[in-house]
C-alpha cells in the first residue's frame, strides 16, 4: 500500500502536506511524532475512515495492491475488510464474544454454513492469542472480558474479515504493561500474514516492534526509514531532536 502527495484538510486547517510512504507487505511501519502531528490522520486516511468527518477533505493517491482506494467507485464498506482497524479504546460490540468475531465475515457473505463460520471464529480467535482463554465462554458478552482480552478480540474481529492490511492507532495505549506485551507479541506473530500500521506514542514500542519508522512532524512526513536506523542514526535533524527529547 502506499501514499502519494497526500494532502489532508480539516475544514481551512491543513493537517497533512504532501505525504508520500510507502508500505511494505508483512512488515510493521510505526509512526511517530510529537502530538498533533498527524499521524492518526494519515492512518486514517488509509481505510477512509476520514470520511466520516464532515469537513476533512484528503487530496493524493492512495494505492492499495493495484486499487485507488479514493476512486468513486471504491465500495467503502469493503475497503474497510480489506484494511481492518484496530482503534486505542477496545471497542467490543455489545454482543457475545463470538458474535463480535463472527460479524465481519457474516455480513461480508465470507462463509457458507454455520461450520465454516465456526471454523473462522476459532481461528481468529487463536491468532489473536484469545482463544484458550475463551473457548468455554463464547456466547458471554465481549464487554465482560479485561481490557487487554478485550483489545485482543477487537484484533481478532479485525482479522476475521482477513484483511490485508491492519491498522492500529495506539492500541496500548489503554492497556497495562502486561497486556502491552503480549499485544506487542501478537503484533510480531500477525506480521507473517498482515501488513500492520501502528501509531504509537511509545518510542519504546515502535522500537520493540516494527521494521520501519515514519517520523511525522507538524504535518509533514520528514523522514522514513528502518527502524534501526531512525532511532540510532536518523539523517534528519528534527528526527534526532526527537528521539531524544528536544522536542515533543
Ligand atoms: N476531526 C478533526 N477536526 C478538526 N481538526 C482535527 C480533527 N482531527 C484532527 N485534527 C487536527 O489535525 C491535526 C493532526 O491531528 P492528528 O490527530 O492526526 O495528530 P496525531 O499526531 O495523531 O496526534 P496525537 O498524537 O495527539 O493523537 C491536529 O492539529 C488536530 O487538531
Amino acid at each position: 500500500m502506499s501514499g502519494n502527495g497526500v494532502n489532508v484538510f480539516y475544514g481551512e486547517k491543513q493537517a497533512l502536506f504532501d505525504v508520500d510512504l510507502n508500505i511494505y507487505e508483512n512488515q510493521v511501519i510505526s509512526l511517530i511524532g510529537p502530538s498533533g502531528c498527524g499521524k492518526s490522520t494519515f492512518l486514517r486516511c488509509l481505510n477512509r475512515m476520514n470520511d466520516t468527518i464532515d469537513v476533512c477533505k484528503v487530496t493524493g493517491k492512495i494505492v492499495l495492491d493495484e486499487d485507488d482506494i479514493y476512486d468513486k467507485n471504491i465500495d467503502v464498506v469493503e475497503l474497510r475488510a480489506r484494511v481492518g482497524m484496530v482503534f486505542q479504546k477496545p471497542n467490543p460490540f455489545p454482543k457475545s464474544i463470538y458474535e463480535n468475531v463472527a460479524y465481519g465475515p457474516r455480513i461480508h457473505g465470507m462463509t457458507r454454513t454455520k461450520d465454516e463460520l465456526d471454523d473462522l471464529v476459532t481461528s481468529s480467535l487463536r491468532r489473536a492469542g484469545l482463544w484458550e482463554e475463551v473457548k468455554d465462554r463464547l456466547d458471554q458478552p465481549g464487554t465482560g472480558l479485561s481490557g487487554g482480552q478485550q483489545q485482543r478480540l477487537c484484533i481478532a474481529r479485525a482479522i476475521a474479515t482477513q484483511p490485508e492490511v491492519l491498522l492500529m492507532d495506539e492500541p496500548c495505549s489503554a492497556l497495562d504493561p502486561i497486556a502491552t506485551a503480549i499485544i506487542e507479541e501478537l503484533i510480531d506473530e500477525l506480521r507473517a500474514n498482515f501488513t500492520i500500521v501502528i501509531v504509537t506514542h511509545s518510542m519504546q514500542q515502535a522500537a520493540r516492534v516494527s521494521q520501519k519508522t515514519a517520523f511525522f512532524h507538524l504535518g509533514k512526513l520528514i523522514e522514513e526509514g528502518p527502524t534501526d536506523q531512525i532511532f540510532t542514526n536518523p539523517i534528519n535533524k528534527k528526527t534526532q531532536d526527537y528521539i531524544t527529547g528536544r522536542i515533543g
